[in-house]
């Protein structure tokens, strides 16, 4: 492809990437997929250099763009070398007409700019949620040591005790260490939030919103395979890919459980009263993860974030009748927005007066609320509210 026509490419997917954010339609990373999947004669190169593209126009605008024309012209307006490649060359984009503009530039739409400002997220801290983040490896303690494990790159070692730091783009998934379950791709501060649970062998713990179990996999390792865990989740896809994923892993004492919405607790309730631990990995707005996925911030609107904050209260109250007295919540959003952390642990402890507040003791973040918080810029992790209540005896 010419480079012309890369950027007319880039220009295609992003219409893609905008109507799918409009219409809660597939992530970018999934439309750039098919995408090339579609046209067999792009090289290697030329994916990759579309991709960036793609991501580096999606990062730069911040309201949803009107086109992806608009949207690449804004990228142009910052590199100049690509308004040039407006051309009208074959199979690349037609030369600008007279007047035409670029999609405005920003962090996220307006509404969201303010909301990211009243819970303590702007300047420097806004700017870094758009930055390009790094490849954080688990070290799985089922099956290596972070010490002993032969790599074929150098990791930098982070706090977390099982961590190693890659740069962003590492083909971890080609090495056979991945291949083979001695190491998971979690980000840092998602370890981090694993061990605010403190998680022992012998235990019984419940991950509430497991997904396809990234910190399962990480609560079933600390446990050293021993107690009960259990994963549950309203989405049987997302659960589905858990079993493949412990396999790996060699993380055989993980229980999967498909929750019925509105009605989780009927295949809960041999749990109530009697867990040790409760993780809520609550569903949000993902403000805390515009690095990875930057169009993210396209795709919600007040309502929707409102709804968010209902469910987090819900499936807080969820987890209080399966803890055991002595026992613990934990609660975890990877938003920086406090209506979906502080304020919703200050909520559930308000109605709630049994509870109380027990802030997690973590190496990274700062406290906000009764919980701490983690961020890209002060802590170099995606962006986390980690709070633990507990149940007196
Ligand atoms: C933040 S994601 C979880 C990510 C996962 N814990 C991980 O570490 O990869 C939130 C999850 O909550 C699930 N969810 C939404 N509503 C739920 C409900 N009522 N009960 C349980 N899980 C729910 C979603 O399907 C989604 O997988």
């Amino acid at each position: 492809m010419t480079p012309a026509a890369r950027v007319q490419a880039a220009i295609e997917l992003l219409d893609t990437v905008i109507m799918a954010a409009q219409g809660k339609g597939p992530p970018a990373d999934r439309l750039i997929v098919d995408y090339f999947r579609q046209r067999r004669y792009a090289g290697s190169k030329d994916r990759r250099a579309v991709r960036e593209l793609v991501y580096r126009a999606i990062r730069v605008c911040g309201p949803v763009p009107s086109s992806g024309r608009a949207a690449m012209i804004a990228l142009g307006a910052e590199d100049e070398a690509i308004l040039q490649l407006f051309d009208g060359s074959p199979h690349g984009p037609a030369p600008l007409a007279s007047g035409e503009v670029g999609a405005p530039p920003g962090l996220a739409p307006q509404w969201l700019v303010e909301a990211l400002a009243g819970s303590g997220i702007a300047g420097e801290e806004a700017a870094a949620l758009l930055d390009r983040a790094p490849l954080d490896l688990r070290i799985n303690t089922l099956k290596a040591g972070r010490e002993s494990i032969d790599l074929p790159e150098h990791g930098e070692p982070l706090v977390a005790p099982n961590a190693l730091r890659f740069p962003a783009g590492t083909s971890v998934d080609q090495w056979p260490a991945y291949r083979e379950g001695l190491v998971e791709i979690q980000d840092h501060g998602s370890q981090l939030a694993c061990m605010a649970v403190e998680a022992r062998p012998g235990e019984t713990v419940i991950d509430l919103c497991a997904g396809a179990g990234g910190k399962t996999l990480a609560m079933a390792a600390a446990m050293q395979n021993r107690g009960t865990l259990i994963a549950s989740d309203t989405d049987r896809a997302r659960l589905a890919n858990l079993a493949p994923r412990a396999e790996r892993a060699g993380a055989g004492m993980i229980e999967t459980l498909l929750l019925n919405p509105g009605r989780e607790m009927e295949s809960l309730e041999r749990f109530a009263g009697a867990a040790d631990a409760v993780l809520v990995d609550a569903p949000c707005s993902g403000t805390g993860t515009w690095r990875r996925n930057p169009e993210a911030r396209w795709r919600l609107d007040p309502a929707q974030l409102a709804r968010f904050s209902d469910t987090q209260d819900r499936l807080l109250g969820l987890a209080a009748r399966l803890v055991r007295p002595g026992g613990r919540i934990v609660y975890v959003t990877c938003s920086l927005l406090d209506i979906e952390g502080a304020d919703r642990i200050a909520h559930f402890l308000a109605g709630n007066p049994e509870w109380r507040a027990d802030p997690p003791d973590l190496p990274l973040g700062r406290t906000r609320g009764s919980g701490v918080r983690l961020t890209p810029f002060h802590d170099q992790t995606d962006g986390f509210f980690i709070a633990r209540a507990a149940l007196p005896c």
